[in-house]
């Protein structure tokens, strides 16, 4: 059996160079990337550890491997010599084919350097087979080196701890789980996650009669390792110590179970999952997008990603977390912070700024009588059901205008025999009334959220009108829309015209006894206390550097809008003229909507993304330890379930930081429990060691600049690269950031949302450094005078900024170091 893993070197060199040689010379016009740059994959510089070289199959994987990428190679230049093959086809039919072609030489050229990360060998009904796991599969015709998608069904058994699995009426069984690092088409090492006991003889592991010593001893050492299982952890360990790259990461290779099981979690019912800082959220969701996609799943359960949608909390981050789109294979899917897909929702981008009056008051010196009313309104006004409020407000309104309307036409329909026939319709103030109603209570139940009151009323009159003409084929439905299309709208404009969905929210915030009437038995009693109540946010100042980070654009005068404002304009849109995934005419419902920090949304948010995507298609990832908007994000996360339509209580976990060293993780759990909802929120450690967080004082005197440009170089000069230095405050960064430059620490800085991080040293304030990750981070102002005990919000803040530094952490702070980080 061993040959199952060692096929025989079939291609030698000579002749794959001489093909080459060949075709390159037939297409000496086209430019050529050698074969030995092409490749997209994210390959760290520094890599501090390595799986075995030592492994006994070390030589029969090289020599697989080496087969695979030659076959692999041979394929890419037959597919772009497609000019030169006789497909038999015609000319439009050969074009397509051409492109094709190239695409796929193109894929597989990013493939190149990595074919597979991982080897099974499976039996099944008495067969076994040897697969090569990949990112991106290939079909060799001669089998030996085909390789099999990482989402297909049995690429699940990589990574998870089932060994048997049905197939049909046949049972199968795993006899050995690999995995294998390549990086530019050398094998680095090798590893065996699982191992049958028994099947030693499969994994080259048996020890051969007449072995030597060292040999055996080798032998019997991989073996052990495999059968114990502790393959997998030196697996991830090895993945983890690499350095950070500047942007995001695919972890197809190393997923983990309790990650595998989220990422392939059924895609039709709401997913919320709750996992600390660093516990890999962000790369689950992404995987997950790439699982949805996998062009061999049911067509009713895959997901386009260009019709699907991605929320993140800043545009910082949703630029850091698309690198890994391209090699997921989700190039086109949208990553939008909830605040710009609300204004694009409503027609408004680029058009006003968005400012969080809240949070402004909350951390200013309003008293607290005044702090709480503002909590309570903004929770109020998230209130899931601040949706069935607005309609209610805006439906008193449209029935009004209903009742002195009535609608008398006369219509041509064609008979059966196709005569023509002019019938008079004619629609009384009551039947009005009931199709309102009718289209009302489609609005309320969900279903008419995508097209709105407006459109789906005009679509019930047509049918009502079928009904008095005494019709009911599609023709006349055709018929009456093409000749009534006119009157039709300009009825439906005299019933539903509105203001601007914003001015009409703004509107109805402003009308207390409006609001009453409309919240009355919809809302608690004590959440419509609250929305009634004078608004303290009127007193609120709104500054230049707010609508600056709110995103207004110099030298252009602009408004604003509050950040609470925009959901409840929405739900005035989602009545009206309705929400979703905008097409050439009308709106349709998103296939699969995943939020990052999902926290931070509110249940209101919830249900309309609800209304607007395909039957549970949501998935939520956040950590209610790192919420730094309670009041405007959702205080549990049944409420989000809720909202959704989900099953409360179903709420999944991660545990596991798979970001940082033990001794970042170890303190940083110490802020968390501070603060902490319970045990199940707390991050556990991976272990894996690094070095010893450092406390860096900067005496009375110094220069907080001079001591935090030390601590930096102190870092780099540990061989990090990348690394952030996290303020409090945006205000100032620049000039931090310059001051470093002057202490000869080649630094950038990140202060508002139009910042991207591109690598190297860079300033960023805690708020916009979120979701990041760096090599280290040197956190700057790590003391009470940074981040208040008592204050919850500045609690969170600290945790933030002490979870973004992968293998070293340096704490800078003046007087003492923060209570909560001591050594
Ligand atoms: N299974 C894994 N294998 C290798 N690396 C992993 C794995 N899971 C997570 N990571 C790494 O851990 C780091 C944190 O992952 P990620 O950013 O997805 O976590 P997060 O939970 O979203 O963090 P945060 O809450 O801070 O935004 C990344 O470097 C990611 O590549």
């Amino acid at each position: 059996m061993n040959e199952l893993l060692g096929e025989v070197d079939t291609y030698a060199d000579s002749t794959l160079r001489d093909e080459h040689t060949a075709v390159r010379e037939k297409k000496s016009k086209r430019p050529q990337v050698p074969l030995a740059q092409r490749g997209g994959l994210d390959v760290p510089k520094v890599s501090a550890k390595s799986l075995g070289h030592d492994h006994p199959d070390f030589a029969r994987e090289t020599t697989h491997l080496k087969g695979t990428v030659e076959t692999m190679a041979r394929r890419i230049l037959k597919l772009e010599d497609i000019d030169h093959l006789d497909l038999g086809a015609d000319d439009d039919t050969g074009f397509v084919q051409k492109l094709d072609g190239e695409a796929e030489a193109a894929e597989l050229s990013l493939q190149l350097r990595q074919p597979y990360f991982g080897r099974m060998v499976v039996k099944i009904g008495g067969r076994v087979t040897v697969l090569s796991l990949a990112k991106y599969p290939f079909y060799d015709p001669g089998g030996q080196y085909s390789t099999t998608d990482w989402r297909s069904p049995v690429g699940q058994l990589f990574y998870n701890d089932a060994v048997t699995w049905k197939a049909g009426k046949a049972q199968g069984e795993v006899l050995l789980k690999r995995a294998t690092d390549i990086r530019d088409r050398q094998l680095q090492g090798i590893a065996d996650l699982y191992l049958k006991p028994g099947a030693e003889d499969l994994a080259g592991l048996a020890v051969p009669i007449g072995a030597s010593r060292e040999e055996a001893a080798a032998k019997a050492a991989a073996a052990a390792a495999a059968l114990s299982g502790k393959g997998r952890e030196d697996v991830l360990m090895a993945r983890l110590s690499e350095a950070a790259s500047g942007g995001m990461r695919d972890i197809v290779s190393t997923i983990q179970p309790e990650q595998d099981a989220l990422i392939r979690a059924a895609g039709r019912a709401p997913l919320v999952v709750q996992g600390p800082a660093g516990s890999g959220k962000t790369s689950v969701a992404f995987h997950r997008a790439a699982y949805l996609a996998f062009k061999d799943r049911e067509l009713h359960e895959r997901i386009d990603p260009r019709a699907s949608l991605v929320l993140m909390p800043n545009r910082v981050l949703a630029d850091f977390a698309s690198k890994v789109l391209s090699p997921l294979g989700l190039d086109g899917l949208p990553i939008v912070t909830p605040e710009a897909w609300m204004l694009d929702q409503l027609g408004q981008s680029g058009e006003v700024a968005v400012v969080d009056r809240t949070l402004n008051l909350l951390l200013g010196d309003a008293d607290r009588k005044e702090k709480q009313t503002a909590w309570l309104r903004a929770k109020a006004m998230g209130d899931a059901k601040m949706l069935d409020v607005v309609r209610r407000a805006l439906e008193a309104r449209f029935r009004e205008r209903l009742e002195r309307l009535q609608f008398k036409t006369d219509l041509v329909l064609e008979d059966d025999k196709g005569k023509a026939k002019t019938v008079t319709v004619e629609l009384t103030p009551r039947m009005l009334d009931a199709v309102l109603t009718s289209a009302l209570e489609r609005s309320a139940s969900g279903e008419a959220t995508v097209d709105g009151l407006r459109r789906t009323f005009e679509r019930d009159l047509v049918t009502r009108l079928m009904k008095a003409a005494k019709r009911d084929d599609a023709e006349a439905r055709l018929a009456i829309e093409r000749q009534l299309e006119r009157e039709l709208a300009a009825l439906s404009s005299r019933v539903f015209s509105i203001d601007t969905p914003l001015n009409e929210a703004r509107r109805l915030l402003t009308r207390p006894d409006v609001l009453r009437d409309a919240a009355k038995g919809l809302l608690d009693p004590a959440r419509v206390r609250a929305l009634c109540s004078a608004d303290p946010l009127l007193k609120v100042h709104v500054s230049t550097a707010a609508m600056k980070a709110g995103g207004a654009t110099a030298g252009r005068r602009m408004g604003w809008v509050d950040v609470l404002e925009l959901p409840v304009a929405l739900c005035v849109k989602a009545v009206t003229s309705g929400l979703g995934r905008k097409l050439a005419r009308g709106q349709d419902r998103y296939d699969h909507v995943l939020v990052d920090e999902a926290q931070d949304l509110s249940p209101l948010q919830y249900r309309l993304l609800r209304e607007v995507t395909r039957s549970g298609a949501l998935s939520l990832f956040g950590d209610a330890s790192q919420g730094i908007h309670g009041y405007r994000g959702v205080s549990n996360w049944d409420q989000a379930l809720a909202a959704m339509g989900g099953e409360v209580g179903s709420t999944r976990f991660l545990r596991r930081t798979y970001r940082s060293t033990r001794q970042i993780a170890d303190l940083s759990a110490n802020v968390a429990a501070a603060y902490a909802k319970g045990e199940s929120y707390l991050p556990e450690a991976v272990p894996r060691d690094g070095a010893n967080v450092r406390r860096v004082p900067c005496p009375p005197g110094e220069s907080l600049e001079l001591v935090t440009a030390r601590a930096v170089k102190d870092v780099q000069a540990l061989g990090f690269a990348n690394v952030a230095v996290i303020r409090r405050r945006a205000g100032g960064c620049v000039e931090f950031a310059r001051a470093l430059v002057d202490e000869d620490v080649d630094a950038t800085a990140i202060h508002d949302e139009t910042g991207r991080y591109r690598g190297g040293v860079v300033v960023v304030p805690v708020h916009l450094a979120k979701g990041l990750e760096f090599d280290a981070a040197v956190v700057v102002g790590a003391d009470e005078s940074g981040y208040a005990r008592d204050v919850e919000y500045d609690l969170r803040l600290l945790y933030v900024a002490v979870t973004r530094g992968q293998h070293a952490l340096a704490l800078v702070h003046q007087g003492v170091v923060h209570p909560l980080l001591e050594a």
